[in-house]
């Protein structure tokens, strides 16, 4: 993908501090929205107003968004603050609008990103047209369906492009309204290094209370921006109240943020790190080898068991094995999530090599 740099397309932009994107998550009126966007103009980390105009809701008869008749709003509140605006599109025809309108960058919501059909009709709706687009992540864990989403804008000639993380449904009842699974993005930030990525804490907690927390834990990965819906009553907000902030409550975590830089040429700390990761490298061979000899005695188990006969699945041993690798992890101070993840997998090949060899042995 032909991406283009934060700071080629958004020139105030400060190198290494966040792109800060707020506003509410729906506009409400003209006067909702240039009030929220007077007070975040306050806020010089904020560079860009973002309101929703059409909501995609999960079921019907909730407020699906004011459509087209906020779009002047929007534009009010650039003339007004000089604030950049975004909303989201999720058809041919909002894009449309936008594009006559001069929205400055649109958004493809998590429900869209989900579906290629809608990202193609999008796509072909901006050929020739150069714009920055944010790309949500798909509602469903697959990084695959973000990555392609991305690709469809980027061969209608999209490069001003940004991902956001928002989180996932998982459809289990969770601290968070969204599981972050942080794995997802973190893995398309190390296959695209050149694409801005943004985390939306407001809808992976779904909880005004814990934005904070999951914007420290963005900026400890090193993200770009964030995007955080900011609303000058919350509790009145006509869609996701509760978590939504004032202006003032995001002012003050912005500036609760420990933001961090990608590296540092400090000698005696690139000294020490070497001497660290050269721990790290002999320790991470010692895995493998002692993955290889666990290997070699699986292949011999499975040489026993067919020779009576025997499944490759073990459930009674499986089961008891994982709870003393657990117990043991514990006892080590590993987290029980981390070592159950491990030997899931360890389990997983395992079986496979031997099928792999019950196969073998057929012919
Ligand atoms: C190796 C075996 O086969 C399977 C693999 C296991 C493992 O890798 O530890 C455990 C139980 C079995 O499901 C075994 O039966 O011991």
């Amino acid at each position: 993908m032909k991406i283009e740099s934060l700071n080629a397309w958004l020139p105030n932009q400060k190198p290494g501090s966040p792109l800060v994107i707020a506003g509410p998550c729906s506009a409400e009126s003209e006067e909702q929205m240039l009030r929220t966007a007077h007070a975040l103009k306050e806020i010089s980390e904020v560079s860009v107003f973002r309101a929703g105009i059409w909501k995609p809701r999960t079921r019907p008869n909730n407020f699906e968004g004011l459509g087209e008749i906020a779009l002047p709003w929007l534009m009010e509140v650039k003339k007004q603050t000089g604030l950049k605006v975004t909303t989201e599109v999720a058809t041919a025809k909002h894009v449309e609008l936008c594009l006559k309108a001069g929205v400055d960058i649109l958004w493809i919501g998590a429900r869209t990103t989900a579906n290629p059909f809608s990202v193609q009709e999008i796509a072909d709706a901006l050929k020739g047209v150069d714009i920055p687009v944010m790309i949500k992540n798909p509602i469903n864990a697959d990084l695959q369906l973000w990555i392609g989403a991305l690709e469809r804008l980027n061969l209608a000639g999209i490069t001003k492009l940004m991902a956001i993380h928002r989180g996932f449904s998982v459809g289990e009842k969770l601290e968070f309204r969204n599981d972050p699974l942080w794995k997802i993005p973190m893995e398309l930030k190390v296959k695209f290094p050149d694409l801005p990525l943004l985390c939306d804490p407001s809808h992976i907690t779904g909880k005004r209370e814990l934005i904070q927390q999951v914007c420290q834990k963005a900026m400890d990965l090193d993200y770009n921006g964030l995007i955080i819906e900011t609303h000058p009553d919350p509790d009145k907000a006509w869609s996701d109240a509760s978590q939504q902030v004032t202006p003032s409550t995001l002012a003050s975590i912005i500036s609760s943020l420990a933001i961090k830089k990608e590296s540092s040429q400090d000698k005696s700390y690139t000294n020490q790190l070497n001497e660290l990761r050269d721990q790290i490298d002999r320790l991470d061979n010692e895995l493998l080898h002692t993955l290889k000899l666990r290997n070699d005695v699986v292949e011999k188990i499975a040489k026993a068991k067919i020779e009576q006969n025997v499944t490759a699945l073990q459930k009674g041993r499986f089961d008891q094995l994982m709870k003393q690798r657990m117990d043991a992890g514990e006892k080590l101070g590993l987290g029980q999530d981390f070592v159950k993840e491990i030997f899931d997998s360890i389990h997983e090949q395992s079986v496979q090599t031997q099928t792999n060899l019950f196969e073998k042995n057929k012919k």
